[in-house]
């Protein structure tokens, strides 16, 4: 498989650049009249790739959705990620991971090795054991053609506390982004080590001027953030953003075509790269 950082520039170029969230909350499952149980999460999640895994670039189930249904929701999960690539979307598979580089060994079996059944596109993974604990899963990534996403600056407020404090007179943020900076030099078009940086998060103090690589930026909409916000965040590295909401496209169901829509309407408010 080609690197994921050409890939995504490809799906990007030619599907715009919205990723959209499969996100199965029980409210919303309620809300298009299903039941909550492993049944109404496959309808529900099978219905969002229906809609959507035809005509947006990058597609992100939230993984604790489908765990919360235990065996049967994860049977669901590996379904979205085999359908929603069969129909040419990449699938970003939210499952914040991070532990000590043994362990994280075998989570990156898990998401980011050829044949595992919920092997994804890439993987959100969180770099608060350490950035180096992460290594296993970036190697087997670069190895496999698939990505990453590091959480660098999240969505909710109380993430200031670790991300925003200094180390060496830099912020925790900016050296998880330096970081997956040196992953990234000299690839082309774009690395494969992305960062999460929330759309939602304001003057940021980051320099993204090395980074080489994939922004996603969720919080796009029920999170409160639109384009002015994503603008003030991101500045001139917005050409590298992938901003990513869920709720305020998923509300729009259970119709396809509704919910479709809504996510080609978000897609086209998004600034072309
Ligand atoms: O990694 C993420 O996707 C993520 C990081 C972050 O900083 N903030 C954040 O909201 N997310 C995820 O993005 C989605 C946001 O959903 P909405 O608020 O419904 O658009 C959820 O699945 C969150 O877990």
């Amino acid at each position: 498989m080609a690197p994921f950082g050409a890939r995504l520039t490809t799906a990007v170029s030619v599907r715009g650049p919205l990723c959209a969230g499969i996100d199965p909350h029980p409210g919303l499952l309620e809300a298009w009249g299903l039941p909550v149980d492993a049944s109404g999460l496959e309808r529900f999640a099978l219905t969002c790739v229906e809609a959507m895994a035809g005509e947006i670039a990058v597609l992100k189930p939230q993984s604790a959705f489908f765990e919360a249904f235990g065996s049967r929701g994860i049977a669901v999960l590996e379904r979205v990620v085999a359908e929603s690539r069969d129909a040419g979307a990449l699938v970003l598979l939210d499952v914040k991971r991070g532990d000590i580089g043994s362990t994280m060994a075998a989570y990156a079996q898990a998401y980011l090795a050829d044949g595992s059944p919920l092997a994804a596109d890439a993987v959100t993974l969180s770099p608060y054991l350490g950035f180096g604990s992460l290594a296993p899963a970036l190697d087997l990534a670069d190895r496999t053609g698939r990505g990453v996403f590091v959480l660098a600056m999240t969505s909710n407020p109380e993430g200031a506390q670790v991300q925003r404090a200094l180390s060496d007179d830099r912020t925790i943020a900016q050296a998880m982004v330096d970081e997956a900076a040196a992953r990234n030099a000299g690839a082309s078009p774009l690395g494969s080590t992305g960062l999460v940086i929330g759309a939602t998060v304001g003057d940021s103090g980051l320099d993204l001027a090395k980074l080489n690589g994939p922004i996603l930026a969720p919080g796009l909409g029920a999170q409160g953030a639109g384009l002015a916000e994503l603008r003030t965040v991101f500045g001139g590295a917005l050409r590298h953003v992938l901003p990513a909401s869920s709720r305020d496209i998923l509300r729009h169901g259970p119709d396809v075509k509704a919910l479709r829509a809504a996510a080609l309407r978000v897609r086209d408010t998004l600034p072309v790269h």
